[in-house]
């Protein structure tokens, strides 16, 4: 389980895929991201052609070892059950309806419970929901996920920040290379991502680039 006290640093370049998001193997695309260094894996199958019951809990079971070897948080997109089911080190869920708040009590205090949201008033929910970190975005124009909702650019974050939500924030959408110093500038304790690294020619390489974008944007600050 990971220690609580230091989700900002786990979250500095956290690595987001499911099958759906690459054309290669997602276990050596998760092993070339490890071994460049993300700090963070969320496994979200999602859309046509995903993994279902077992397939799934088999893939999840098989990422989840790899991260582990790493010593990396391995967090469950929106299946609570899977997530309890393999022992993940915590669940990523959307602002839907009052769904923080039940799953904080179904996961337990040990559990990173990370929460979507887009405005200040859906982040002061999530807090009082019980999260241990937010998802902010998109930040830029993002085609991963097709009901993404407006961008919100990095300014939601520094807004964020002005409203003294000090909650660990990403950002996330269509973040790479170019973009990932601003997000960190805009205030964000890091970054996640999907299409960067899942279709990258080279994701060890990719990751390697991105992890040093913030080192850098936070010596900045
Ligand atoms: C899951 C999610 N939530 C907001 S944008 C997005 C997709 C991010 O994918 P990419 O990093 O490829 O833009
Ligand atoms: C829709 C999402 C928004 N944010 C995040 C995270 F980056 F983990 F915070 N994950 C998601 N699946």
């Amino acid at each position: 389980m990971i220690a609580k006290n230091n989700v900002k640093d786990a979250l500095s370049l956290y690595f987001i895929s499911g099958t759906q998001d690459t054309d290669r193997d997602l276990h050596t695309v998760l092993e070339d991201a490890l071994a460049g260094g993300i700090t963070a894996f969320q496994y979200r199958e999602k859309g046509a052609g995903s993994l279902t019951g077992k397939d799934k809990e088999q893939m999840a079971r098989t990422l989840q070892k790899q991260c582990r070897q790493q010593n990396i948080p391995f967090i469950v997109n929106d299946d609570v059950d899977l997530a309890l089911a393999i022992g993940a080190d915590g669940v990523h869920v959307g602002q839907e309806d009052s769904r923080a708040e039940e799953v904080r009590l179904q996961i337990g205090p040990e559990m990173l419970l990370g929460v979507s949201a887009h405005t200040i008033s859906e982040a002061e929910h999530a807090l009082q929901s019980g999260a241990d970190y937010i998802g902010v975005g998109p930040m830029y124009p993002t085609s991963t996920k097709s009901d993404a909702k407006d961008v919100c650019g990095p300014e939601m974050i520094a807004s964020m920040r002005n409203a003294n939500i000090d909650l660990p924030i990403v950002g996330i959408g269509g973040i790479s290379a170019e973009n990932a110093q601003e997000v960190i500038a805009g205030g964000a304790d890091g970054i996640s991502l999907i299409s960067a690294i899942s279709t990258a020619n080279d994701p060890r390489e990719k990751a390697a680039v991105l992890f040093h974008q913030i080192l850098t944007a936070k010596q900045k600050r």
